[in-house]
């Protein structure tokens, strides 16, 4: 289905995502998801696409142009760039959940493909949150979530994910990684704002308060692993955390 001349997988791919709030350390730990899996394949956060948006029929020899930073446009005018940002961070998610299985993946025998972020947390943790501080209006969220159900009810085949990996921190700790990290986009970023997506993710996760528009999404399973310590130096806590996930996906139907 997804690629003409590769062989059959001996099994369709496993596909989660990992999800948190910003800065809790989701590429950090996604590499480490590498070095223990190589043959998982890890599709990142699209942000470099956001910070850089591209003029349809740009040439592709020569540097690629930018006409703005959308990352950046949001952070600073959130009522005017928020629609638009939605739509587009949800657009390229939408691509990248949808791109044909590398040949890799393909050949593996146990294959396992790992989202950073999802069409779901794009919907259900940032516009809901946006939507929630009157940054997208009721217009705006509505035909927002138009476009995602009748988008993921037309690709549903295709997007269907087996289940959720939380990374979970406190907002202070989040916020300390956040300044350590310095992304430029993020420099007014406040703590209240980690504060209300981290309530955002624990609705979603863990107290399962969160209106969720597909049947599958409500089954997915979550595994909720507690990120706050720092386990860069601690062999033992990556190899803890890795066996989780390793068990995690083993289970999964
Ligand atoms: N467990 C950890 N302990 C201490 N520092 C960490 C940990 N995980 C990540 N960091 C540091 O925190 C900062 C943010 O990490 P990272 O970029 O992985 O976050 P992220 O969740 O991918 O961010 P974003 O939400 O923007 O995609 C980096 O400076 C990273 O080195
Ligand atoms: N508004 C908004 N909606 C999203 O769907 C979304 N996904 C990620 N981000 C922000 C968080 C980090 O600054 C940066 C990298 O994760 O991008 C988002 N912001």
């Amino acid at each position: 289905q997804r690629s003409a001349s590769a062989p059959a997988p001996r099994r369709a791919p496993r596909r989660l995502s990992v999800e948190g709030n910003i800065a809790v350390g989701k590429s950090t730990f996604v590499k480490l998801l590498l070095k223990t899996f190589p043959k998982w394949h890890i599709a990142a956060e699209p942000i470099t696409t956001w910070q850089n948006i591209q003029a349809v029929g740009t040439p592709t020899a020569g540097p690629p142009q930018s006409v703005g930073n959308l990352l950046d446009m949001m952070y600073q005018q959130p009522s005017r760039w928020s629609y638009t940002f939605q739509m587009f961070s949800f657009l390229s998610r939408l691509r990248s959940q949808l791109a044909p299985y590398p040949e890799s993946l393909l050949q593996a025998q146990e294959p396992v493909q790992i989202f950073e972020r999802s069409v779901y947390s794009d919907r259900y943790i940032f516009a809901k949150n946006l939507f929630e501080n009157r940054f997208l209006n009721d217009v705006e969220w509505a035909v927002y979530q138009n476009w995602h159900s009748f988008l993921l009810r037309e690709f549903s085949n295709n997007i269907f994910q087996d289940g959720f990996i939380y990374l979970r921190a406190s907002p202070q700790v989040c916020f300390k990684r956040l300044r350590q990290r310095a992304r430029t986009e993020e420099k007014d970023l406040e703590l209240g704002y980690l504060e209300q997506l981290h309530a955002q993710h624990e609705d979603w996760f863990i107290h399962k308060v969160t209106e969720l528009h597909f049947e599958d999404l409500k089954k997915a399973p979550v595994l909720v692993l507690d990120v706050n310590e720092d386990f860069s130096e601690q062999a033992a806590k990556q190899e803890e955390l890795m066996t989780k996930v390793s068990t995690f996906v083993k289970n999964l139907e």
